[in-house]
């Protein structure tokens, strides 16, 4: 009987599996959101109110009118999700509220992904379809639509946590030649042996990546980083792929760089804005392959990440360190 549990969490989406929340039944009364959004953000503060922990599914923000309506007795949140930028983080932790996040169930379906699209950008799909629809299918030149060897080759990642390296065990198996990566930290030692990688500054990651693959979080510091003047150091060979965020790419930049083929194709499940509308400059080259922002759009993948954070709200709520803390 709900009375009887000690404390209320509010599933802030209407697309949380059930599966995944089924653990926080026992001690817990669940409030769930049933409008989609951007129409819940009045429910979700109606239904907040007197919440002990909420499970912020989606990718609106959470913010102090959040915490506001929420009340003094709000002991944990968690996302479902890897990126957290979506979330004040300097209010959380100026109220003392622990945030748990879901990274680590989103890497499989993340890097399967990646590797989509890389495959997709170097092997040109998104023009070969072009192709066929416009009846230009050529089958009598042996150089039509060739594409990038991903055999022998370098890839670049910048960013090479979870992701990077999910991506490059599965790149190992198209027996590529080298792996490079920026990051702050250099990664274990017999990580870097296991895939043959090195550490490496920017500009040497620009300009010896025959792909170049973003799986870092935006920050300050990566704000518009890959911008004219990178690319303008990358092989005219090269394939960007982005599955990091859409901003920390300048996409007018990009476009130009696409479109001059100052480098060859682009990947990318992120864009800016997101939705990208239907007319936007990017959509009409032959050479940039793009996918709506769907890495982590498995069922697995969401149940998994809804039951991790059900296990960090329940954490919070016992005063406990969350498993999956996103600070
Ligand atoms: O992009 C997806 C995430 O950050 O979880």
């Amino acid at each position: 009987m709900s009375a009887t549990k000690p404390f209320k969490v509010l599933i802030a989406h209407t697309d949380v599996p059930p599966e995944g929340i089924e653990i926080l039944k026992e001690k817990c009364e669940i409030l769930q959101v049933i409008n989609e959004p951007p129409k819940n953000r009045p429910e979700i503060l109606e239904k907040i109110k007197g919440a002990h922990a909420v499970i912020w599914g989606g990718r609106d923000i959470l913010n102090a009118e959040i915490l506001d309506a929420a009340g003094p007795q709000l002991k944990a949140v968690s996302t479902m999700s890897s990126g957290i930028n979506n979330v004040d983080v300097p209010e959380l932790k100026k109220r003392g509220i622990p945030l748990g996040s879901t990274p680590a169930m989103l890497t499989v379906a993340v890097a399967d992904l990646t590797v989509g699209l890389l495959v997709a950008a170097a092997r040109r799909f998104q023009e070969g379809r072009r192709k066929i629809d416009s009846d230009k299918w050529d089958k009598d030149h042996l150089n039509w639509l060739l594409g990038q060897d991903i055999r022998g080759s370098t890839v670049g990642f910048y960013g090479f946590g979870g992701i990077g390296q999910a991506v490059a065990k599965r790149l190992m198996g198209f027996e590529i030649e080298r792996v490079l990566y920026t990051t702050r930290n250099r990664v274990r030692q017999d990580i870097e042996e296991q895939f043959n990688a090195k550490k490496v500054d920017f500009d040497t990651l620009l300009a010896e990546s025959d792909f170049l693959i973003i799986a870092s979080p935006l920050t300050k510091d990566t704000l518009g980083l890959f911008n004219a003047t990178a690319f303008n150091k990358m092989k005219e060979t090269a394939v960007l792929v982005n599955v990091g965020r859409g901003k920390i790419v300048n996409q007018d930049d990009l476009y130009e760089a696409l479109k001059s083929s100052r480098i060859f194709a682009a990947g990318l499940d992120v864009m800016d804005p997101e939705p990208l509308p239907s007319k936007d400059k990017l959509l009409t080259l032959d050479n940039v392959v793009v996918t709506p922002h769907v890495g982590y759009a498995t069922r697995r993948t969401r149940i998994d990440a809804a039951n991790l954070a059900s296990r960090n709200v329940l954490q919070g709520l016992a005063g406990e360190p969350m498993l999956s803390p996103a600070y």
